[in-house]
């Protein structure tokens, strides 16, 4: 399998050079030249594999560069760190279907693909015997996921910018008090998007890209979208074996485009008519959703929400899907991305047809989002954090009769307790995880510093990993 460009503007590479690359050389957005087609009847003989297994199977259509031994490895392990045998349950609560993505060691669906990553790089590295510095941008899960997915490996250092005072109490300790040597964490004067196009600017110098090692975490990373594949076929088999093999509609709360274009991927994996919609749910921070109604894909300010990790207005892998919409055409992706970078929008008018064939989608406002809470809770006695309601309501908003939707449950409430309790009017019971944090005087560890490249830049370079 080779992966190309978004933009056109590099040779073909295979998996691990495209894993190694984290962002395209031009600027873009990798992915697989094609993308494997699977059959119904290989569809129905993994109805019975253990979530690694499966795993394996999916992700070796996509990766031909590592042996088959080592990889089923490295998803093992990656994996054994889930708190569940299942490692992502599924479970029928009122009308819909809630698939968990929240038992691994950070408690949110980032650690899905970020245990799995982690453990690519560890194994990459060590062949080449060569060293990595991680430069990461986070809105509050990403951050601390990517950290425990690399937290003491000794060939890799790792830099995460979270937006000061936007992420939540629990999201912030996560991160910042993990103090082993190869951790900096940096609180960015400015919002997750400022966070994210220094991380850009910074991959394009492609000289201190080289010289430093840097590696990239976010789902800019194909590696995470692969991963994030994975449990939407998990969650077809296990639907289809329980529905009689009724085609499937998922709600997925959106902020960089990255989990719900994973889903868009297996809808185009899979036997036709397998995933049937794909809800593409936002907070306020709505340029995707308005993107879906009308083809306007244009920016507005980022509002804090009660959702913060999804206060995003910058959608990282919406170049992905353009370049499908644009008949896989890099030059005219490059033009609409550069347009974007200019005027801050691009006009998507003509091809509104073709988007809301592709995804349904809804807004949901911070009283959506805690009346959503508080009445599933009262209906089902199902507790789901701010994130996971933004998806749900839109579920039930845009359910139709007889179809099943599973909702993506990206985090645990205990994550943004605060906004959880108010709703649900009672306190929460916290995993043993987030009461540890929580304890007072816990060491911790964070730069704070202006959103502001070049010192960012010199401070990786300062505190980079270099090869002996
Ligand atoms: C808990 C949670 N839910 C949903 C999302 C949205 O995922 P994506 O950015 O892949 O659209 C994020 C991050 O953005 C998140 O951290
Ligand atoms: N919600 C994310 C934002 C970064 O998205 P990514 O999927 O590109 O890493 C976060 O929690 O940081």
């Amino acid at each position: 399998m080779q992966y190309i460009s978004t933009r056109g503007g590099i040779d073909p590479v295979p998996f691990t050079k495209a894993v190694m690359m984290g962002l395209a050389d031009d600027g873009g957005l990798l992915l697989p030249r094609t993308i494997p087609r699977i059959g119904s009847d290989t569809f129905g003989q993994w109805k019975d594999l253990s979530y690694p297994k499966l795993a394996f199977e999916i992700m070796s259509r996509f990766i031909d560069d590592i042996p088959g031994t080592d990889l089923r490895d490295i998803i093992s392990r990656s994996y054994a760190t889930f708190d569940t045998e299942q490692v992502i349950p599924i479970i029928h609560q009122g009308p819909l279907h809630i698939m968990e993505l929240f038992h691994g060691p950070t408690l949110a669906f980032k650690d899905v693909a970020l245990q799995f990553l982690g453990n690519i790089f560890e194994y990459l590295l060590e062949k080449d015997d060569s060293v990595m510095n991680i430069l990461g941008a986070t809105s509050g899960d990403t951050g601390s996921a990517a950290i425990y997915g690399v937290r003491g490996k000794e060939r890799i250092n790792i830099f995460i910018l979270h937006p000061h005072k936007r992420v939540s109490k629990v999201q912030e300790k996560q991160m910042t008090t993990v103090t082993d040597s190869n951790v900096f964490n940096i609180a960015i004067r400015g919002t997750f998007d400022d966070g994210q196009a220094i991380v850009k600017a910074i991959f394009n110098d492609l000289d201190f890209k080289e010289k430093q090692h840097l590696g990239a975490i976010n789902s800019i990373n194909w590696a995470r979208v692969l991963a994030q594949v994975v449990y939407y076929v998990h969650a077809c088999l296990h639907i289809s074996s329980h529905e009689n093999d009724k085609a499937t509609d998922f709600s997925v709360p959106t902020g960089n485009f990255g989990d719900i274009f994973a889903g868009y991927i297996a809808k185009r994996m899979l036997p036709e008519g397998t995933i049937r919609k794909l809800m593409l749910a936002t907070n306020s921070n709505d340029i995707l959703s308005r993107m879906v109604s009308n083809g306007d894909y244009s920016l507005g300010d980022v509002v804090a929400t009660s959702s913060p990790s999804m206060d995003i207005q910058s959608a990282s892998n919406f170049e992905r899907y353009l370049y499908y919409l644009l008949d896989k055409e890099p030059n005219r992706t490059n033009q609409a991305m550069m347009q974007f970078a200019e005027t801050g929008e691009i006009n998507l008018t003509d091809f509104k047809d073709q988007i809301q064939r592709d995804f349904i989608t809804e807004k949901a406002t911070e009283e959506d989002v805690s009346t959503c809470i508080r009445d599933f809770y009262k209906q089902y006695g199902y507790i789901m954090d701010p994130h996971t309601a933004v998806g749900v309501h839109c579920a039930l908003k845009h359910q139709e009769k007889g179809i099943p939707v599973c909702c993506l449950a990206t985090a645990h409430p205990g994550k943004f307790g605060d906004t959880v309790e108010a709703a649900i009017e009672k306190p929460l019971e916290l995993p043993d995880s987030i009461a540890v944090l929580m304890e007072e005087n816990r060491e911790s560890r964070c730069e704070l510093m202006d959103a502001d490249r070049n010192d960012i830049q010199e401070f990786v370079k300062k505190h980079s990993k270099h090869n002996c």
